[in-house]
């Protein structure tokens, strides 16, 4: 099982193609960072890998074959602005229930705490609702997971809270992940292989 995109190109409407050629290819349990500079269109890509966007050209496979368009989806992505991510109309059970039911094992791993559950999105810190967000992308279902930028708003210890969260599970469950940051030493540190955009 594995992601393959080959030769991905894309563009906005009429506009000028914003990036050509990109090939990626992750298998399970394998860590793949993208950094480069702003605007290259790395959320763009990251949008493609997760099937919200249809590149212009190339191809995105998943185990061989295109990504199915229903269903729950196997590669999962988690942006870097949670408030975006949720409904909300939405209490926090409800969104978190969205895709599965997480373990209370899984909820202490990324401190989610019961009382959060019946609050409303805006009744919680960017922090706490990006653990939200990384809970509901972790259902059994997820073989891939796309972090985009997903601690950069938040301070130094709920950073390494989440990814220490994200990269225990990964690690279980032989999940492969793409980093998307600005920052090097997070790509470095976690990283088998790095792609430069731009
Ligand atoms: N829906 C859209 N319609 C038109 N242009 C868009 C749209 N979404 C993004 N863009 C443009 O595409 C370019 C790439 O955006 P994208 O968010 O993919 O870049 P990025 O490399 O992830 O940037 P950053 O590092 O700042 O997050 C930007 O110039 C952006 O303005």
């Amino acid at each position: 099982m594995q992601i393959e995109a080959k030769g991905i190109g894309f563009r906005y409407g009429n506009g000028p193609m914003l990036f050509q050629g990109v090939d990626l290819t992750l298998h399970p349990g394998e860590i793949i960072g993208i950094t480069g500079p702003s605007g290259r269109g790395k959320t763009t890509f990251c949008r493609i890998l997760a099937g919200f966007e249809q590149a212009v050209e190339g191809t995105v496979l998943f185990d061989g074959k295109p990504l199915k368009k229903n269903g729950y989806h196997p590669v999962q992505l988690i942006f870097q602005h949670p408030e975006k991510a949720v409904n909300p109309r939405w209490k926090m059970r409800k969104t978190l229930y969205e895709g599965w039911q997480p373990d209370q094992e899984l909820l202490d791993l990324l401190g989610i705490k019961q009382e959060w559950l019946g609050r409303w999105p805006n009744e919680l810190s960017g922090g706490e609702l990006q653990r939200f967000c990384v809970a509901r992308a972790l259902g059994p279902n997820t073989r891939f997971l796309i972090a985009d930028e997903m601690t950069t708003m938040l301070d130094a210890i709920t950073q390494a809270q989440i990814w220490h969260a994200v990269l225990e599970i990964a690690k279980k469950r032989n999940m492969g992940i793409v980093v998307v940051s600005h920052e090097a030493k997070l790509i470095e540190r976690l990283c088998n292989r790095v792609i430069q955009f731009g």
